[in-house]
């Protein structure tokens, strides 16, 4: 069948802009495959291009409104990119009631409640999704809705004199005792989260809480846990941290709660896939509702990073029965995928909202007052949420400057930024010699423990000490391209490492060169984001391995046998998540308009133990980055409450 002219004319245009870098590729050849399934008028096609580009850019829908009213500002384009656009694709709705309308009567495009023959897309209220991100959502809201609601008859006094044994000798900060208050408030629900920035004590609270748990529950020996996180290293970290934890606690509760019994049943902490019972090569799990986990207890970290499929998933395979706690920092960037899960569902958690009820309950749990500015009409998530406020890691520059930014106040920033007291540096006018500068001193550490060699010492421990030394330091980028991204960083650094002989690149393998996994392989064991270094294998000489550090565990893998990695002398911001280096680099680029926002900057702070540096080609640059902030589109806080 011909095409309408006004279709030929909108392909032209989604072509150019393809062209131009401002769509994928896919998005056009998605909307294609759509209108190949029954009628592809011009405003189905353009809807669908753009859905689909939104996809790419971490939204789960395209909300309507948002399209009828200020289409160029939805999709970040310049207002003549979207005239163009909209004047090729001929006579468009005029309003929301216009799109709405034309969409629904569109056959690919199934409006919830209407007879449903599976169409590709759904029309949810004023939300466009493609149906597997509608199913996603849908499962994630009604289960968490459901979860919330469910509160358990809980002991009070007893709770009281556990949590004061627990939280016996604290020093008084100001305000409540919100660890204490987390702990009352995540016993009695089926769900609870934890959500505050680095050092507030998330792991430090969720380790109380399973003693606690341990402590009043009435099946506490049978009670089955599980710790898990998105990432293999995020998931080494929560068992280190926990079991660290466990420990001093059971120094000081002694004989009273067997705590040691407690750790060693626990178990790894494994990543979510492997909890899930990841099958290679498809999207599906070996735990679905059908094969529920075997579990009691369900301890996830790092929660911004699981995107909506995920959480879907996990959703869907955990008993109705066992109790999810979900922990992250609520202000980190999202997941690379679809989806804003954990930032969704803590949308009110700085507000509080809590009910009277919550408060009495509380109170008596805990002994602690919610004070009354808290107090609200927050829904059942909001009363099963806690928010951690003070930082215990976080008090220098690098906390401050991070408050700063969280908070959008770009003059206090860039005050901490100047006031360069050695923790914090800013680089204003950089140029990429400076970073590569900072990356020969920040890695010549462990390419120095390279050159020596093991000394004779066990091989492992040696390798060990490298790979901490590695660990110490890192640089950041905003962006992937370019000068000032991974690709041309990792490039600039390698040739002036090699130029002073502390590398020798010979093809694509050489001696200590760092690489991070960029897909899952189940046949090595090796995971997307996993990162390795490259040494010499003492059993075969002339042979090289990559060496993983998981928690304090040395593994390796024969690197020919890697076929999915990119060096790592620089990472983006975003695979750096759940990770933490005594001294980050963060690289900001050139351009403007790069889709570079406050999220960004703060998890790049953020991931500073003890030294932050900032390099910028233009000052401009961080201020404008600040002011901007992500929202993506997604309709989970509106089921949930709905
Ligand atoms: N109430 C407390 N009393 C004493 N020390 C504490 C308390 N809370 C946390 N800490 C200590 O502060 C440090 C940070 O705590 P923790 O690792 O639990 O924070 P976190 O929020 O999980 O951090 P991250 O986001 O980096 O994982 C730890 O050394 C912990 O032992």
């Amino acid at each position: 069948m011909k095409s309408a002219p006004a279709l030929d004319a909108l392909w032209v245009q989604v072509a150019m802009l393809t062209e131009d870098g401002q769509l994928r590729r896919l998005s056009g050849t998605f909307a294609r495959f759509v209108g190949s399934l029954g009628t592809a008028t011009p405003a189905l096609m353009l809807a669908c291009v753009l859905l689909s580009e939104l996809e790419g850019r971490g939204h789960s829908c395209l909300m309507i409104d948002q399209l009828a009213l200020d289409p160029a500002t939805l999709m970040a384009w310049d207002k003549e990119q979207w005239d163009a656009l909209a004047r090729s694709a001929g006579t468009l709705p005029r309003n929301r009631k216009g799109w709405i309308d034309q969409l629904t009567a569109s056959d690919q495009v199934w409006h919830v409640g209407d007879f449903d023959f599976d169409q590709p897309l759904v029309l949810d209220g004023e939300r466009l999704y493609l149906r597997r991100y509608w199913r996603d959502e849908t499962l994630v809201a009604h289960t968490i809705r459901a979860r919330a609601g469910l509160v358990r008859e809980v002991d009070a006094p007893s709770v009281r004199i556990w949590l004061d044994i627990l939280f016996a000798s604290e020093r008084r900060t100001k305000g409540p005792d919100w660890q204490k208050l987390a702990c009352a408030i995540a016993l009695r629900g089926s769900i609870a989260i934890i959500t505050g920035g680095p050092g507030t004590g998330k792991t430090y609270t969720v380790a109380r809480l399973l003693a606690l748990l341990f402590a009043v529950a009435p099946d506490a020996g049978r009670q089955r846990i599980a710790l898990a996180a998105p990432t293999g290293k995020a998931a080494a970290r929560l068992k280190q941290s926990i079991d660290k934890a466990l420990t001093e606690l059971a120094d000081k509760v002694g004989t009273t709660l067997p705590l040691r019994d407690l750790t060693a049943r626990m178990g790894a902490a494994r990543t979510l896939h492997s909890l899930l019972g990841a099958r290679p090569d498809t999207r599906t799990f070996a735990h679905n509702k059908g094969n529920p986990l075997d579990i009691d207890v369900l301890i996830v970290d790092e929660a911004s990073m699981v995107h909506l499929e995920m959480m879907a998933s996990l959703l869907d395979a955990l008993p109705v029965g066992a109790t999810l706690i979900l922990l992250g920092d609520k202000d980190q960037l999202a997941s690379v995928e679809a989806g804003a899960v954990l930032g969704d569902l803590c949308r009110d958690a700085q507000a509080g909202g809590y009910s009277a009820a919550t408060m009495a309950y509380a109170l008596a749990a805990s002994g602690e007052t919610i004070p009354a500015e808290y107090g609200g009409a927050g829904g059942a998530l909001a009363q099963q949420t806690v928010m951690l406020r003070s930082s215990r890691r976080f008090s220098g520059p690098i906390g401050q400057l991070a408050l700063a930014v969280n908070a959008g106040d770009v003059a206090r920033a860039e005050e901490v930024l100047r006031a360069g007291d050695g923790t914090v540096r800013w680089i204003e006018h950089g140029h990429q010699q400076h970073v590569v500068q900072l990356a020969f001193d920040g890695y010549a550490p462990y390419l120095s423990l390279l050159g020596e060699g093991d000394g004779g010492q066990a091989h492992e421990t040696w390798v060990r000490a490298v790979l901490h030394r590695f660990e110490a330091f890192r640089v950041l980028c905003a962006v992937r391209e370019g000068e000032w991204g991974v690709g041309g960083l990792n490039d600039a650094i390698e040739q002036r490492l090699d130029g002073a002989g502390l590398i020798r690149r010979r093809g694509e393998w050489y001696v200590g060169r760092p690489v991070m996994i960029t897909r899952n392989d189940y046949g090595t064991g090796v995971f997307n984001g996993d990162i390795g270094l490259t040494l010499g294998d003492p059993a075969r000489p002339g042979s090289l391995r990559v060496y993983f550090l998981e928690g304090d565990k040395v593994r390796s893998v024969l690197a020919t046998r890697l076929r999915h990695v990119e060096t790592a002398f620089a990472m983006t911001v975003h695979k750096s998540q759940g990770s933490e280096f005594a001294h980050t680099v963060l690289v900001l680029p050139r351009e403007r308009g790069a889709m570079i926002a406050r999220e960004l900057i703060y998890t790049g702070i953020t991931r500073a133990s003890a030294q932050f540096t900032l390099v910028s080609p233009l000052a401009a640059i961080l201020g404008e980055s600040i002011a901007q902030r992500t929202q993506r589109a997604s309709g989970l806080r509106e089921m949930i409450s709905g």
